[in-house]
């Protein structure tokens, strides 16, 4: 027998269990395992062997294949269910093809043929202990990679980034306010819950509001609260968001967006830290830290008189910002293996990577829809692919513009052209679904609409009626 074990390994951290039927051979062979320092327990039946894996982790499980009551395959089928981490190896005196194939496509990791020797099982554990150590190696290295280049969710090895997460990380520790910018889907929103979660306000509430998608009344009645009949509809008192994110962090999303008036209200709140519900007299404690994000360009705003300039730099106490995924390609494969991750736990299936094509194209790909776009992008391909690596057909990407697959000629375009090129790029591939085209642009519906009045893009539908009219 080969007491040795594999390098690395205690052998009595591996724990063996040994299902047989007959007590001459559990005997037998926890005497072999024993002698090489394998903790070994035994089973007699298929019974008392799932209460056994039922109760605890094991590494190997040995099963015989002819039991009465439950046979070996059945117990490996519910065992598989339990402990899949386990390695089964089913003992067989009757080896047929037919016997081994099944217990294979079951996910046994091998059988043995009865009768076997000491020597035969001793190389047979060994090789299932290594591949279990390599595996488990795998596993706390791609942890470690994450612990190097992540801050809470974000993931990152761009030194721009790394500077960022630095640069959040004493932030945190501060009561400032800070202004996170930076584009559509580029991870403002992620950024600010990683500043929350390492900043001493971490046990409050993290309280999101975005300050795009509503009117004037509304965002300050959602801000601030209203009492019972501040306006029409007003039936009860309703707390703001700043009474919700109380002892924590409110998340300002899109604060370029906000008009005058709440500027100025806003101002105030920072200033005096007070502020009153919408209709009340009371002046109520704002125990906040404001976390304020944008995608606007506030020093051009403040340059246009659009944005008060007192509100910037309240705001703009620490400024991080957030640079596009396209000036940070050497991301994108970490991004795709953390999506990848999160995708095999969300769909329950196995997806072992992207083709070097699909790689190749993700690489070069502008992304103006961000982080949030290659996400979508990854997780259309994961739906659609037919085998466990996503092809580049399944990703879905719009053709590659030749404007930009073109050698550069004549004078280099300007960033709005590369963005308009691409949303039409990507609006024609959509047939001019624009719920689609967002989704893969990682932006919303309202925003793209948006961009298409401004650039005059319409849809296939829409060209063909404006060609009937003309
Ligand atoms: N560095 C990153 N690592 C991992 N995931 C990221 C990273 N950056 C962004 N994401 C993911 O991308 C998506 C978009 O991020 P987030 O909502 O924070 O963007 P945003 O800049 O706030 O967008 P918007 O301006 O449209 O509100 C999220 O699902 C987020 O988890």
């Amino acid at each position: 027998m080969n007491g040795a074990g594999t390098a690395g390994t205690m052998n009595d951290a591996v724990h063996v269990l040994v299902v047989d039927d007959e007590e001459i051979v559990r005997e037998s062979l926890s005497g072999w395992l024993r002698k090489d320092g394998y903790t070994v327990q035994t089973a007699p039946d298929g019974r008392a062997a799932v209460e056994a894996l039922q109760r605890a982790r094991w590494s190997v499980v040995l099963l015989d294949l002819k039991m009465p009551g439950m046979d070996g395959l059945q117990v490996l089928e519910e065992a598989r269910r339990l402990r899949p981490e386990a390695a089964y190896v089913l003992m067989t005196a009757y080896a047929t093809v037919d016997t081994a194939v099944a217990a294979m496509k079951l996910g046994a990791f091998d059988y043995l043929v009865k009768p076997f020797d000491p020597e035969e099982l001793s190389v047979l554990v060994q090789r299932i202990v290594a591949q279990q150590e390599l595996l488990q190696e795998n596993a706390s290295l791609r942890q470690a990679l994450k612990r190097e280049y992540g801050f809470h969710d974000l993931v990152s090895k761009s030194p721009a980034m790394q500077r960022v997460f630095d640069l959040a990380r004493v932030a945190a520790r501060s009561a400032s306010t800070i202004l996170v910018l930076g584009e559509s889907g580029s991870g403002k929103e992620v950024l600010a819950r990683a500043v929350h979660a390492e900043s001493p306000r971490a046990g409050g509430p993290f309280v999101a509001i975005s300050c795009a998608a509503l009117t004037e009344t509304l965002l300050e009645s959602e801000l601030f609260g209203h009492e019972k009949g501040a306006f029409t509809g007003a039936v009860a008192r309703r707390k703001g968001k700043f009474e919700a994110a109380a002892g924590g962090t409110l998340f300002l999303d899109e604060v370029g967006d906000i008009s005058p008036k709440l500027q100025l209200d806003l101002l105030r709140v920072l200033e005096e830290r007070r502020f009153q519900r919408v209709g009340g007299t009371e002046s109520l404690a704002a125990d906040v830290r404001v976390i304020a994000a944008t995608n606007r360009d506030l020093a051009k705003a403040v340059a246009d008189g659009s944005f008060r300039e007192d509100l910037f730099y309240r705001l703009n106490v620490i400024a991080v910002t957030l640079p596009p995924l396209r000036e940070r390609p050497e991301d994108i494969p970490l991004l795709v293996q953390h999506f990848l991750d999160r995708l095999t736990k969300d769909l329950a299936r196995r997806l072992d990577g992207v083709s070097p094509e699909a790689m190749a194209a993700l690489v070069a790909h502008g992304w103006p829809g961000n982080v949030r776009e290659l996400r979508n992008v990854l997780e259309r391909g994961a739906v659609v692919a037919k085998g466990n690596v996503i092809q580049l057909a399944d990703l879905g990407l719009p053709a590659p513009d030749p404007a930009r697959a073109a050698p550069p000629s004549g004078d280099p375009l300007p960033l709005e052209e590369v963005e308009r090129r691409h949303v039409a790029d990507v609006l024609s591939w959509a047939g001019g679904n624009v719920t689609h085209a967002a989704r893969v642009l990682g932006i919303d519906r309202m925003t793209l609409y948006n961009k298409m009045k401004r650039w005059g893009l319409q849809r296939p539908e829409q060209e063909v009626a404006a060609h009937a009219r003309r």
